[in-house]
């Protein structure tokens, strides 16, 4: 069924529903959400802001890029050791956009604020004559005062990664064109990496036990690193031949994917953690894999076979 388009509506007959009867969202017909404290827990915030044409295709299915929006959110959360709990969203729709495509949109939303037990408590709706623009500030609970940060690394911790790094670079390569030649299985597997990431809110706990530092990667393996090298005030070597990369992916390299690019290229959602040998120890057990070393000095310096790359480029950057 089409429905009225305009504001009011698409917030009354798609985002109240979403908004369910939480305390804190006042149903969508007040100014602001309250928030309350939880006993015992600090309150996590994050904001990300995702845009087409930058961060996701005009082509992506439009459930997907909601759900891609509440995970790259939620991805921060998780990083961080907190446990999701709800957020707040920013529409910004070209003129002209179809209910429908709102409406699609709504329903991905559904399906992950399902998946990870996550609200909506308000946010806002404008329209715009630009591309869309798509924002959420993501609220988590983390024990008060333990919240893991990029500035925990020691030198001397273990560098580990939550996943597969590079699929979703590849993935993005797939939809504009390259690599024709991968498997249809292969191709599905790097495009579902792009589109729908997968931050795993049940390593929250875990990661909060045991990292002494930790963060998601978006920019890329290298960049997030850096950044991560930076706030702990640490050097960090990373082996390249011991990053964690899927069938698929390899299959894209033997067709001339450059392995560094893996690292390089970004959209990952994959957590990059350090700790100690013991703390390492039970991330391994838990899936993470080991990738290199905090050392002294600083920045981020990548080998392979033993021998420094220099790297042309290093990873995301806006503007
Ligand atoms: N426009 C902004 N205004 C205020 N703080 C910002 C802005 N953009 C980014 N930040 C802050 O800069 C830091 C790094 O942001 P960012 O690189 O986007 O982190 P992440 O990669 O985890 O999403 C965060 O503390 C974030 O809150
Ligand atoms: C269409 C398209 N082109 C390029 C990219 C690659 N890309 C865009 S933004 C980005 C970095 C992550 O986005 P950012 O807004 O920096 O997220 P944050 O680090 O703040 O979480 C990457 C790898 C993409 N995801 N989609
Ligand atoms: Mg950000
Ligand atoms: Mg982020
Ligand atoms: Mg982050």
């Amino acid at each position: 069924m089409t429905g009225d388009n305009s504001e009011f509506s698409v917030i009354d007959r798609l985002f109240k529903p979403l908004a369910g009867l939480t305390a804190e969202a006042r149903g969508l017909i007040d100014d602001v959400a309250v928030l309350g404290a939880r006993d015992g827990y600090d309150l996590v915030v994050t904001t990300d802001a995702m845009v087409e044409g930058v961060h996701f295709l005009s082509t992506d299915p439009l459930d997907l890029v909601a759900r891609k929006l509440l995970r790259v959110n939620i991805s921060d959360l998780v990083a961080k050791g907190a446990d999701p709990y709800g957020y707040q969203l920013l529409t910004a729709w070209p003129k002209g956009m179809a209910y429908e495509g709102k409406e699609i949109f709504a329903a991905g939303l559904r399906v992950d604020q399902d998946e990870f037990d996550f609200d909506l408590f308000g946010g806002d709706t404008v329209s715009t004559d630009g591309p869309l623009l798509l924002a959420i500030t993501a609220f988590g609970h983390a024990p008060t005062g333990r919240t893991l940060s990029r500035a925990g690394a020691r030198v001397g911790d273990r560098v580990l990664v939550g996943g597969y790094i590079g699929d979703a670079h590849l993935g993005l390569r797939v939809l504009r064109g390259e690599f024709d030649d991968l498997s249809d299985a292969h191709k599905a597997h790097l495009i579902r990496a792009y589109r729908l990431p997968q931050p795993r809110d049940d390593m929250a706990d875990t990661v909060l036990e045991n990292a002494h530092a930790s963060m998601d990667i978006s920019d890329g393996l290298i960049a997030d690193a850096t950044h991560l090298a930076k706030a702990s005030a640490v050097r960090i070597v990373i082996d390249l031949d011991r990053v964690p990369t899927s069938d698929a992916a390899r299959a894209a390299m033997v067709l001339g994917a450059d392995a560094v690019d893996l690292v390089t290229g970004g959209d990952d959602y994959q957590m990059l953690c350090t700790a100690s040998a013991a703390g390492a120890k039970v991330l391994i057990a838990a899936g993470f894999v080991e990738v290199g070393r905090c050392e002294a000095g600083e920045g981020v310096d990548l080998i392979s076979n033993g021998q420094v790359l220099e790297l042309e480029d290093r990873g995301w950057v806006h503007g």
